[in-house]
């Protein structure tokens, strides 16, 4: 594989008490590319993600964006880079309930210290390219599930990351939204240049990445180009 990769897990071992959920674990991740952790349930592949995207430490081994070894920065300086580099979407949502669709995706930037007008207008044309517009004044309670999501994957790439985690990101969906998710959401990736580290269960999902990586007993066991 080539040098060039954006991310790298190399050699990661992590145990929850005695259980160990990664065993040697070695990944590269290279922009603009979106990339499926598959594999058995309870193989490692969340605990990857986290690693990789700075939320759990490893026991050992090393995860570095960018040419920079996540472990050997501070706290603050990890979570700005979590705030300002990657973006994420789970399995529901996380939408802030209280808060319009609008004003969630206008979140980020807002915490970023843009101002509000600007940060609304990105907002909106974001959730314009998620063909979820219409959406834009209700509260999330009122957005259907599919639409939900499209709000989160707004909300993911507002702020232009470098990196979007997403963990099961249709695992609530039928495969008819599910599908359409993952056709804006891969679309709109590839328009930013963002890569995308997908956890997924479903070949239907895994079938919108460019590489499929397998996970097994907690570690990466077979990666294949699919496109
Ligand atoms: N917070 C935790 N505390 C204790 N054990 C954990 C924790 N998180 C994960 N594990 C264990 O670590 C192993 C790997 O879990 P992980 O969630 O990474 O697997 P997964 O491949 O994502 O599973 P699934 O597909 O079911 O979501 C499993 O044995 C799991 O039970």
């Amino acid at each position: 594989m080539a040098d060039d990769a954006l991310l790298t897990a190399e050699d990661l071992h992590l145990s929850f008490g005695p259980t160990p959920a990664l065993s040697s674990a070695s990944l590269r991740v290279h922009a603009g590319e979106v990339l499926a952790l598959m594999g058995p349930s309870g193989s490692g592949k969340s605990t990857l993600l986290h690693c990789l995207a700075g939320i759990l430490s490893p026991d050992s081994g090393r995860v570095r964006f960018d040419g920079h070894d996540l472990s050997a920065m501070s706290d603050a300086r990890r979570s700005a880079l979590r705030r300002t580099e990657f973006g994420f979407v789970f399995q529901f949502g996380q939408l802030v309930p209280e808060l319009s669709c609008l004003e969630n995706v206008a979140l980020p930037l807002r915490l970023a210290g843009v101002g509000r007008r600007q940060a609304q207008r990105s907002a909106a044309e974001w959730l314009d390219r998620l063909e979820v517009a219409d959406v834009a004044g209700k509260r999330p309670g009122q957005a259907s599930g599919g639409q939900g999501q499209r709000v989160a994957v707004a909300r993911a790439l507002v702020t232009r990351p470098r990196v979007i985690f997403a963990d099961e990101p249709t695992g609530a969906l039928d495969s008819l939204n599910g599908e359409r998710v993952m056709r804006l959401f891969t679309a709109a990736a590839q328009q930013t240049g963002a890569a995308v580290v997908l956890v997924t269960h479903e070949a239907r999902v895994a079938a919108y990445s460019d590489r499929e990586a397998v996970v097994r007993d907690g570690r990466v066991r077979e990666q294949e180009y699919v496109r």
